[in-house]
């Protein structure tokens, strides 16, 4: 089963960023440095290598993810040609301050007052463009929320009289074709409720983090002074712990794990667990060679999947 999930004014955003792909010089495309790979949408990619566009790929909320990981994800996207990684949280200021420099180094052609620079910011949902907007502007031109697909509209600002910037709407492919990737991006909040089950998508994360995070898990839910061993457990045990722990229970007498799944959600998408990744260039080469589909498949059922069909707000 794979997830769908395209809210209808994606096609249209799809449109007017090929558009405008004509007229920019480089592209940054922003990710959530605890998915890098799942957040990565494929047609970003489609669109810039038509134009032969370079790019800077932002690895944000950098201040959420584990920060080895997100080192062996810049080793990884650094590697690759007309690409440069950084990462960063857009929350601080001072942070995006250093991006204008890095992209007049991507594009040394362009960033003066005859040529200036054009840069185009994409990314899918909720993986922070509008906070990076405002924070390069230093003030408030795109609503900012967590919430996928806030930002409707494409804008274009100048940042000066050599570089101007333009943010799109989060941008969706039609099919997630791999049902991990699915999760991460529900975990992380960048496709809509409606679309999965806070429960099944509780149950992954727990089941992640129990690989990866078995330390944190214990001390953020105390689970040594219940008597459980966190290296025993799996997600569902997790969920039921915390339910207990915390007394969730309805009105019924059983344990609410509706509840307990959004309030664990919570705790990872605000960080209360810690600093975690879901993915690194590893885990995510094991899970490709696992599936049986590649890449290239995707792309082509994307291209085939009828948008009006599996539209969803
Ligand atoms: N911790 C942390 N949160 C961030 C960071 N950048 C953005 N956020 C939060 O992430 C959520 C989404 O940010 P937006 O800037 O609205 O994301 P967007 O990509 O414009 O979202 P869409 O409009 O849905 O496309 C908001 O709650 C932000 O406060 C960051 O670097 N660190």
């Amino acid at each position: 089963m794979a997830i769908q999930w395209y809210p209808g004014h994606m096609t249209q955003a799809r449109k007017k960023a090929e558009e405008t792909m004509e007229f920019t010089d480089m592209v940054i495309e922003v990710l959530d440095a605890r998915v890098p790979a799942a957040s990565h949408n494929p047609m970003i990619d489609e669109m810039r290598l038509f134009r032969q566009r370079p790019q800077l790929k932002i690895l944000n909320k950098a201040d959420l993810a584990d920060p080895a990981a997100t080192q062996a994800w810049l080793n990884y996207f650094n590697a690759q040609p007309n690409t440069k990684a950084v990462a960063l949280s857009c929350k601080k200021a001072g942070d995006a301050k250093k991006i204008p420099a890095i992209c007049k180094k991507i594009t040394p052609h362009r960033g003066t007052h005859l040529k200036p620079l054009r840069m185009l910011i994409m990314g899918i949902p909720n993986v922070g463009k509008s906070t990076l907007m405002n924070a390069l502007l230093n003030r408030r031109v795109a609503k900012v929320g967590d919430e996928p697909a806030v930002t409707k509209n494409q804008q274009r600002f100048d940042l000066d009289d050599t570089m101007s910037i333009t943010d799109t709407p989060g941008m969706m492919w039609p099919r997630i074709a791999y049902e991990s990737d699915g999760y991460m991006l529900a975990a992380s909040h960048a496709i809509g409720r409606n679309a999965v089950i806070d429960e099944d998508v509780a149950t992954f994360l727990a089941n992640n983090l129990l690989k990866s995070y078995p330390a944190l898990l214990n001390a953020r839910y105390k689970l040594d002074a219940m008597k459980l061993d966190v290296t025993q457990m799996d997600g569902v045990d997790l969920l039921d712990a915390i339910a207990k722990r915390r007394s969730y229970k309805r009105h019924d007498g059983l344990w609410d794990m509706e509840k307990t799944a959004v309030a664990f959600l919570t705790d990872y998408r605000s960080g209360a667990i810690g600093r975690v990744s879901l993915e690194t260039p590893t885990s995510r080469a094991e899970m490709m060679a696992i599936s049986q589909i590649s890449p290239a498949n995707n792309s082509e059922q994307a291209a085939e999947t009828d948008d009006s069909t599996n539209s969803a707000q």
